[in-house]
């Protein structure tokens, strides 16, 4: 599947009708395939490539160390995911296996001293928790211009959300999915079929076989593909009800690679949840619905639904 290129350069320093060019082709995109791959981003690809380069680093650490920065409780909101924990697609088919991929997640760093858990810093490499602090800044900045360029195109008021992502969640979370020396059991995947639970999901790709794959609307799945230097930008659960599901929460996954291919098959994605304020409601937006198409969902605290969705990917009886 082709997804939609976007290039929102205009969008940042362009007039008002610029602006809007890019917010119509921004809304078509999540209209039509839930998916973007955005450019003209403005994110320092110098940044992206050095935060890059620490997380190989740190996943490269004997499992031993990365178990240090595990996190005492059963949630996958910070610390480091060892394999065998997680299994998103329990969050729609019940029992599967597990993922093929371990993970570091942090909270957004500015935001640690509101919230009950601390971040957990690792220790190495040493580069890696301010190079962690950086990207956030620069993510943290993207989601404030996808956020304006959704109000646009979605036909409200640039500042619409202003309010609810004044203080915005953001979980960052980095996945290696190492080499597969042995086959995956049956169904088993790198990550499987989801629904990412938010609003948008920034996503920076490397280049390894075994990658993203998005369904269409008959269920047959498509390699979504790389564009150097862009970010793969998906509609969430939450954001599809808030706008009555004129924007699509597409199913995706990330498929393993051919076991015939010789040399690392190793995948280190960069990845960013982003949603509004956990306290935010809720409720279907002014301009995606009316006369003929009523409000779908009820409302909902954004934080809450959130949680409930996290819960139901876990692992409960095997993970410690
Ligand atoms: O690694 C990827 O390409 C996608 C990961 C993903 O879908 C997720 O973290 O929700
Ligand atoms: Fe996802």
């Amino acid at each position: 599947m082709d997804l939609p290129i976007v290039d929102i350069a205009p969008f940042i320093d362009g007039d008002e009708a610029a602006k809007r060019r890019v917010g119509r082709a921004f809304g078509d995109a999540f209209e039509t395939t839930g998916f973007a791959v955005v450019v003209g981003h403005g994110v320092p690809e110098s940044l992206a490539a050095a935060t890059y380069d620490a997380m190989k680093r740190y996943f490269e650490q004997s499992l031993e160390t990365k178990l240090a920065d595990k996190a005492p409780e059963k949630t996958k909101g910070r610390g480091y995911l060892p394999m065998g924990v997680e299994s998103v697609a329990k969050t729609l088919n019940g029992e599967t296996p597990t993922d093929l991929c371990e993970a570091l997640v942090f909270n957004a760093p500015h935001r640690e001293c509101r919230t009950a858990k601390p971040n957990i810093w690792p220790a190495e490499p040493p580069e890696l928790s301010g190079l962690v602090k950086d990207w956030c800044g620069e993510i943290l900045t993207l989601t404030d211009r996808l956020t304006r360029l959704s109000a646009i195109a979605l036909d409200l008021p640039e500042n619409h959300f202003d309010p609810v992502f004044e203080d915005p969640a953001l979980t960052l979370r980095f996945v290696h999915y190492p080499d597969q020396p042995e086959p995956p059991a049956p169904g088993q995947l790198r990550y499987g079929a989801h629904h990412d639970y938010g609003g948008l999901t920034i996503l920076r790709q490397d280049q390894a076989p075994g990658g993203l794959e998005v369904a269409d609307k008959d269920g047959v799945w498509h390699e979504a593909g790389v564009l150097p230097g862009s970010f793969v930008i998906n509609v969430g659960d939450l954001l599809a009800r808030w706008t009555n599901d004129r924007w699509k929460s597409t199913l995706h996954r990330v498929s393993n690679p051919e076991r015939t291919l010789t040399g690392s098959t190793a995948r280190l994605s960069m990845v960013a949840f982003t949603a509004p304020n956990e306290q935010a409601e809720v409720a279907c937006l002014p301009s995606c619905c009316g006369e003929g198409n009523p409000p779908r969902y009820g409302p909902v605290k954004a934080g809450e639904y959130i949680w409930s969705k996290i819960a139901a990917s876990h692992d409960i009886s095997t993970a410690a």
